[in-house]
């Protein structure tokens, strides 16, 4: 079933094109990503989704509802990651819970939350006191404590060291096996690969693609390379194997390039002439190479 459908979601501001058409649907219980580069449109369209926006065209489903007319129905029953000044340096934690579970119609109960989120010992910690990593946990039980349907987190592990970041992901997988859907903003290719059963890939103000993680990635078809020595054997021509659009030799050192799975191609054609080699390497293909081939360029630059 689909929680959330977006068709044809249209925005401007004054002569600034944000969104031109943007579609997908959600489905329930997954983690769906939104992933693009900077200022193609993606917290606009999240916020559309929430109701914190008024799109100037096209249609929303949240939950069955359009979150223009039912504003206040639809935020019952979603969470929201905070960004990290809106919360008062001196508030308690408990206090910060408190504060938002008394925000929804039937809250969690936050002392579970606490305990969730490894943050029982900081039950009375001000804000300003916690560490990075401990504000992050905070900032998604307060998306969580009004037991919402659907929780939007946004550029969820930003700032964290690569061991907080980890954590985060197994309690986002431990929020979506408690059937919470979650729609992640991000522009970290590895999060959305790590966590994400779909993505949609944003680029200035369209969804290019639509697909898993790993369909995104099968799906180009750019070249990579297999590398390895010859430890034994006389080298075979392999430039004639299904794919193979070119072969490096440097002393006994190789390099293959090829598209699709030519390396395949290639270690059969090795083996069958007994050829003997090391340091077998072929280079994954990642979404960065994927969101280069759907928008011809690289992901870091904007323009
Ligand atoms: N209220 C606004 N008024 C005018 N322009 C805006 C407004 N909000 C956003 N924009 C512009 O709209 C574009 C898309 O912004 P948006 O925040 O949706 O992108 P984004 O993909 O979420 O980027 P980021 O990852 O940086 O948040 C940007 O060029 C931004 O400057």
């Amino acid at each position: 079933m689909a929680v959330i459908e977006v068709t044809d979601l249209r925005k401007r501001y004054a002569d600034l094109t944000v969104l031109d058409g943007v579609s997908f649907s959600v489905e329930e219980g997954e983690i769906f990503g939104i992933l693009g580069p900077n200022g193609t449109g993606k917290t606009t369209t999240v916020e559309c989704v929430e109701g914190l926006r008024r799109p100037d065209g096209g249609s929303i489903k949240m939950l069955g509802l359009d979150p223009v007319k039912d504003g206040r129905k639809v935020r019952e029953q979603i969470g929201v990651q905070l960004q990290h000044t809106q919360l008062p340096e001196n508030i308690k934690v408990w206090e910060a819970l408190d504060l938002y579970a008394s925000f929804y119609a039937k809250p969690r109960d936050w002392r579970e939350l606490l305990e969730e989120w490894g943050l029982a010992d900081k039950r009375n910690a001000r804000f300003g006191k916690l560490s990075g990593g401990q504000k992050q946990r905070l900032f998604i039980a307060l998306a969580l404590v009004g037991n919402p349907r659907v929780a939007f987190l946004d550029e969820l592990t930003t700032g964290l060291d690569p061991q907080a970041r980890r954590t985060t992901w197994e309690l986002i997988k431990q929020v979506r096996a408690s059937g919470v859907t979650v729609v992640l903003v991000s522009h970290f290719m590895d999060e959305v690969e790590e966590l994400c059963d779909r993505v949609a890939v944003f680029d200035r103000g369209t969804v290019v693609a639509i697909d898993t993680p790993a369909g995104l990635v099968d799906g180009i078809d750019a070249e990579h390379q297999m590398r390895f020595t010859l430890m034994a054997g006389d080298m075979v021509e392999l430039g004639g194997l299904p794919g193979v659009t070119g072969v490096t030799r440097t002393g006994n050192r190789v390099v293959v390039t090829g598209r699709g799975d030519f390396a395949t191609a290639v270690t059969a054609e090795l083996a069958r002439h007994h050829i003997l080699v090391g340091d077998l390497r072929i280079d994954k293909r990642t979404l960065d190479d994927a969101f280069v081939a759907l928008t011809g360029r690289s992901f870091g630059s904007t323009h």
